[in-house]
C-alpha cells in the first residue's frame, strides 16, 4: 500500500489530475482496483465524467526508448523491418528502468514510484508452475504459449543484436530457443520475483512484454491514425493502468493538449464503493489469460478454435467443391473454425461435414450427407464437452487452480450452446424436408404390420423399440428394402401407405450398375443363412413374394448408403430421397 500511496502522489506531483471520488485499493484476486467512493450528483448523469486526466511526460513510448538507446533513423526501420512487434525496444527499456542497477539515471529514478507499483510476480500462463501448466494439456492454450514463448526468445536476440548490446550470457541461459523455454523460466521464477535478473536477460524481457501485453496503450489514441506505422505500437499509461477491466464497459481515453484522460460513461449506474472499470477490448477468455492472466465467468465474448486435421487433399477437394475454408494451418493440414457465441454453430461447418459425408455418386450436398454431417460433428463437439467438463472439476489445489476451472468452465458452456444450436438445426433439417421425400422406419414398422410380425419370429422381437434395444435395426431394414423392391402391384395396395417411389428407382438404379465380388458374398453370408430359407417357409406371403436372393441384400445394403441416415438419439433410420440440402 505504501508503495501505491507514493506512487498516486508521484503522479499528482508530475499534474496528474484524478477525480476526487475516486480512490485505491489492494484486493487479493485482482491486484490494485480503483473505486468510486461516492455516488454521481444527479447533475452530473448526462456528461461523460472525466476521471484521470494525465500529462504525457509520465508516459514511457517508444521515442523515450529509441531516444535512451540512440537509436538513429536507419537503426529504427532497421527494427521494424526485422522484428514484428513495434514495442520490442520499448519493453527492453521498460527492463533496463526495473532491473538495471548501474544505471541510475534520470528517467530511472524518476519513474520509480511507478515502476515499483509494477508487480514481479505476473499472474499470466507464462508464469505458471510446471504442474498448472499440464492442467492445460489437451487446449490450445499450451500450444500458443510455447509459440509464443518461442517467438518472443527470437525477438529478444534479435533486438540485442539490432541494439548491439550484450548479454553475457551465464550457465542458467538458455542456448537456443529450441531449448525446453518453459523449464528455463521456472527455473529463473526465484530471481525473478525478488528482482534479482539482469536487464539484458530473457527472463526480465519476458516480464516487461507481458507487463505491456497486460498494461499498454495503444498509441494511435496520441496520434494521427496516419502517423502510427504500426496499430499494435503502444505506451505505457501510469494510475490509468490501475483501472482493471470488464468488457462491454464503455469508457474512452481521449488525448488533448498534451494530456491523455480516462472518460468512463458508466458511472450513471454506479453506486458507492462499486470499481470502476478499463476496457481491455472485448476479449475471449483464451486472450484475457494469455495477455493478463485471469479470465470473466460469463464472457459473452468467449470463443474456441476447433481444428480439424483432415489432411491437405481432403481441405483441397472441400475447398474445390465449394466449401469456403479460411483458416487452414500453415501446413495445409489442418482448418480451423471459431465457435462463439455470436456464431455458435458457423455455416460453413456444417457444410464441410456434409461433404466429408457425401458419395462419390453425389454431386451436391443432399439431406442424408448433411444430416450424416451434423452427426459426427455432434460426436466432435460432445468430446469437446466432454473434455472441459472433466477439466473444470480440476485444479483446485494450485494457486492458479481457479482461474483454470473457469477456464474450461466457460469453454464447456460454450460447447453446450454449439451443440444446442447443432441440435436445432437438426431438428430443422428434418422439418424441412417434404413428407414425400421422407420415409421413417417406425413408419414403416407401425403400418406394414405383416412385416414387422414376421420380425417376431425372424429376431425375436415385439416392437420398434425392441429392436432397437437388441440391434437388429438394420438386419431388419435390409429385409424391409428388399421386400419393397419385390411388392407387386396387387401387394402394394393391400398396405396403408405407399413405398416412395424413390425407393425401388435407387434399388433398380443400383441393381443395374452394381458389380458385385465374392468378398460382398461371403459378408452376408452368415446373415443369410440364419435367415433363408427359414423365413421363406414360414411367412411366404412375405418372403416368397419376388426375389429374395442373397444378391438382393448386397443391392439393399448399397440403397441404404445413398438413401438412409440413422438419427443418433433415438436410432431411428429415416429414408430420405436425394434432394439437394437447401
Ligand atoms: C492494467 S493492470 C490493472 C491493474 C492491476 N490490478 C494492478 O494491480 O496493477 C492489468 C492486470 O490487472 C489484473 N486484472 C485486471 N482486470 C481484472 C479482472 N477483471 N479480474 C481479475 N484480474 C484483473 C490482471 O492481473 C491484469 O494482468
Amino acid at each position: 500500500m505504501e508503495s501505491l500511496d507514493k506512487f498516486i502522489q508521484w503522479a499528482k506531483e508530475n499534474g496528474s489530475l484524478i477525480d476526487k471520488r475516486l480512490s485505491f485499493k489492494i484486493s487479493d484476486k485482482t491486484g490494485i482496483q480503483v473505486v468510486l467512493d461516492s455516488k454521481i450528483d444527479v447533475d452530473d448523469k448526462k456528461v461523460d465524467n472525466l476521471l484521470i486526466s494525465v500529462p504525457e511526460e509520465l508516459l514511457i513510448t517508444r521515442k523515450m526508448a529509441e531516444t535512451h538507446f540512440h537509436v538513429t533513423k536507419e537503426v529504427s526501420s532497421k527494427l521494424d523491418e526485422c522484428i514484428t512487434n513495434p514495442n520490442a525496444i520499448t519493453q527492453l527499456y521498460l527492463s533496463k528502468l526495473k532491473f538495471s542497477d548501474h544505471d541510475k539515471g534520470d528517467s530511472n529514478q524518476f519513474f520509480k514510484p511507478y515502476l515499483n507499483i509494477l508487480s514481479l510476480n505476473l499472474q499470466q500462463p507464462y508464469f505458471w508452475t510446471a504442474d498448472e501448466l499440464s492442467l492445460l494439456k489437451g487446449t490450445d492454450l499450451l500450444i500458443i504459449l510455447r509459440s509464443d514463448l518461442i517467438k518472443l526468445y527470437d525477438e529478444w536476440e534479435q533486438l540485442l543484436k539490432i541494439l548491439k548490446i550484450e548479454h553475457k550470457k551465464t550457465g542458467k541461459d538458455l542456448k537456443s530457443n529450441s531449448e525446453n523455454i518453459i523449464v528455463y523460466i521456472q527455473n529463473c521464477l526465484h530471481d525473478l520475483h525478488i528482482g534479482n535478473v539482469e536487464w539484458t536477460s530473457f527472463i526480465s524481457y519476458l516480464w516487461s512484454s507481458c507487463i505491456f501485453r497486460s498494461r499498454a496503450f495503444p498509441e494511435v489514441i496520441l496520434l494521427d491514425y496516419q502517423n502510427v506505422n504500426n496499430l499494435q505500437q503502444a505506451f505505457l499509461y501510469p494510475i490509468v493502468d490501475l483501472l482493471n477491466h470488464k468488457n462491454d464497459q464503455r469508457v474512452k481515453w481521449v488525448y488533448s493538449g498534451g494530456r491523455v484522460s480516462f472518460v468512463s460513461k458508466e458511472l450513471q449506474n454506479m453506486e458507492n464503493g462499486d470499481e470502476v472499470y478499463n476496457n481491455y477490448g472485448d476479449k475471449s477468455n483464451e486472450e484475457l489469460l494469455l495477455g493478463y492472466g485471469f479470465v470473466e465467468e460469463n464472457n459473452n465474448h468467449e470463443n474456441s478454435r476447433l481444428t480439424l486435421r483432415l489432411g491437405a487433399t481432403t481441405i483441397q477437394s472441400a475447398k474445390d467443391f465449394g466449401i469456403k475454408l479460411t483458416n487452414i494451418t500453415d501446413d495445409n493440414s489442418c482448418v480451423q473454425f471459431i465457435i462463439s457465441y455470436k456464431d455458435p454453430l458457423p455455416r460453413e461447418l456444417i457444410y464441410l461435414f456434409g461433404y466429408l459425408e457425401k458419395l462419390k455418386s453425389e454431386d451436391t450436398l443432399v439431406n442424408r450427407s448433411i444430416l450424416e454431417g451434423i452427426s459426427e460433428l455432434s460426436k466432435i463437439l460432445q468430446s469437446k464437452l466432454e473434455f472441459f467438463k472433466s477439466h473444470s472439476k480440476t485444479g483446485g489445489q494450485f494457486s492458479h487452480g481457479s482461474v483454470i476451472k473457469q477456464y474450461m468452465s466457460s469453454q464447456k458452456k460454450l460447447y453446450i450452446k454449439s451443440i444446442e444450436s447443432l441440435q436445432k438445426f437438426q431438428k430443422s433439417t428434418i422439418k424441412s424436408i417434404p413428407s414425400k421425400e421422407i420415409l421413417s422406419f417406425k413408419t414403416i414398422f407401425k403400418n406394414d404390420q405383416l412385416f414387422a410380425n414376421s420380425l417376431l419370429f425372424a429376431f425375436g422381437i415385439t416392437s420398434f423399440e425392441d429392436l432397437v434395444r437388441q440391434g437388429y435395426v438394420k438386419q431388419a431394414l435390409l429385409l424391409w428394402i428388399v421386400r419393397a423392391s419385390n411388392l407387386t402391384k396387387n401387394s402394394h395396395k393391400k398396405l396403408p401407405f405407399s413405398v416412395p417411389k424413390y425407393i425401388n428407382d435407387t434399388f433398380e438404379e443400383v441393381s443395374k450398375s452394381i458389380v458385385i465380388e465374392k468378398n460382398d458374398v461371403m459378408r452376408f453370408m452368415d446373415f443369410y443363412k440364419q435367415l433363408f430359407p427359414k423365413l421363406t417357409v414360414k411367412i411366404p406371403e412375405v418372403y416368397k413374394e419376388g426375389d429374395w436372393g442373397i444378391r438382393q441384400f448386397i443391392v439393399a445394403d448399397t440403397v441404404i448408403d445413398h438413401l438412409v441416415w440413422v438419427n443418433p438419439n433415438n436410432q431411428e433410420p429415416l429414408i430420405l430421397n436425394k434432394i439437394k440440402f437447401e
